[in-house]
């Protein structure tokens, strides 16, 4: 069953716009920051690695957003043409601002948070002018990080965006992507996540995020299914609502929804499996797999990151998730996920 057409006479599949900064994270881990000395650089920022994601799972990844004018913005910029993503519309900040920062604690295997530098930085510079209508046009999907809305110019360009996305006739994703960083309050969420969600095809997140992009539709928090409905309402076609690792649901306009589980790892991050159960579910997705089989794709994906130390140098190729499925089912069975 086909829930959402992606146009495949377009050049590119998917063009994320929002950030892309850097993670910093610790290899003297199970301690607090304070304490951790040593650290690997990676390219980071949740629409930087799902292009990446994607464009390892090969399809043809665009980026719409803004980099700092120096080593850090040349390393994004290099990072992803390595990747054969096309860097195009990634455009320089223009006053010295900053590419934002990640540093990644891990206390333990199932402790772990992000602390985020994020000011004055070039992602939330992206100017309306830099969005340009004919390259959304050029890919099957542009896919909007909540967090790209929560400052302007980034949310006018964001939004947008998403006009030309509805006029072009490209499948718009939002992934809510929830950083608290830069918004001012919970109003202002609410305001411009369900803006977004109510022209979105496919919506993505946690129950949590949904709950901000509904704040100031409903008094208290509704069923998982109650939110399905809402977003179908407006014209989603699918509702992934995300559990961590008690796993996720994607719900369909036509009423039914589709469960999958983590798959079995050792932990070593809480980070980066959203990242890679978006990237591996929306490619299996435009290559037209079954429901179950998509989900289960973008989970496998999701507890190859959590187990792994990055999140974009470790998102994997096509071969690697489906041999990591193979292993899984010969070692727990069959309906590993799935059961
Ligand atoms: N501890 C874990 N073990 C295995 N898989 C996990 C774990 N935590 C998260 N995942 C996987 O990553 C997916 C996304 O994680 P979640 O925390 O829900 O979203 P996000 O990372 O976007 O905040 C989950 O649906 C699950 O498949
Ligand atoms: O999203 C960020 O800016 C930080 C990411 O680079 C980092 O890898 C991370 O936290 C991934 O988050 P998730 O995949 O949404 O869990």
């Amino acid at each position: 069953m086909k829930y959402v057409e992606f146009d495949a006479s377009r050049p590119l599949d998917i063009i994320p716009l929002g950030r892309a900064c850097i993670d910093f994270n610790p290899t003297d881990i199970n301690q607090p920051l304070s304490k951790s000395s040593n650290f690997i650089k990676y390219v980071g920022g949740s629409p930087a690695n799902i292009a990446v994601g994607m464009a390892r799972l090969g399809k043809k990844s665009g980026f719409i957003g803004r980099v700092s004018d120096d080593q850090f913005g040349d390393y994004v910029i290099d990072y992803f043409k390595n990747d054969g993503i096309d860097t195009s519309h990634i455009f320089r900040a223009k006053n010295g601002e900053k590419l934002g920062l990640t540093f990644t604690e891990i206390l333990s295997p199932t402790e772990s948070s992000i602390l985020m530098y994020r000011d004055a930085i070039a992602d939330l510079t992206l100017d309306p002018s830099e969005v340009d209508e004919d390259y959304i046009k050029s890919a099957k999907a542009l896919l909007i990080s909540g967090t790209s809305l929560c400052q302007s110019p980034s949310r006018e360009a964001a939004l947008k965006a998403m006009e030309l996305a509805k006029k072009t006739n490209t499948v718009l994703i939002f992934d809510i992507d929830y950083r608290p960083y830069n918004w001012k309050s919970k109003d202002e969420i609410a305001v411009y996540y369900s803006t977004v969600g109510k022209n979105s095809d496919i919506i993505m997140g946690s129950k949590e995020e949904f709950n901000l992009m509904e704040a100031l539709m409903v008094d208290k928090e509704e069923d998982d299914a109650a939110t399905a409905a809402r977003w179908h309402k407006f014209g989603a076609k699918i509702v992934i609502i995300k559990h961590g690792k008690q796993g996720s649901t994607a719900y369909t306009n036509d009423g039914l929804s589709y469960s999958i589980k983590p798959f079995p790892v050792d932990c070593l991050k809480s980070f980066g499996g959203g990242d890679g159960y978006g990237s591996a579910f929306l490619t299996a997705l435009m290559e037209g797999w079954e429901m179950m089989d998509a989900l289960e794709f973008g989970s496998a994906s999701a507890s190859m990151l959590v187990s792994a130390h990055s999140c974009s140098a470790a998102m994997p190729k096509m071969e690697e998730v489906k041999e990591f499925i193979r292993q899984s089912k010969e070692k727990y069975g069959e309906m590993v996920a799935r059961g």
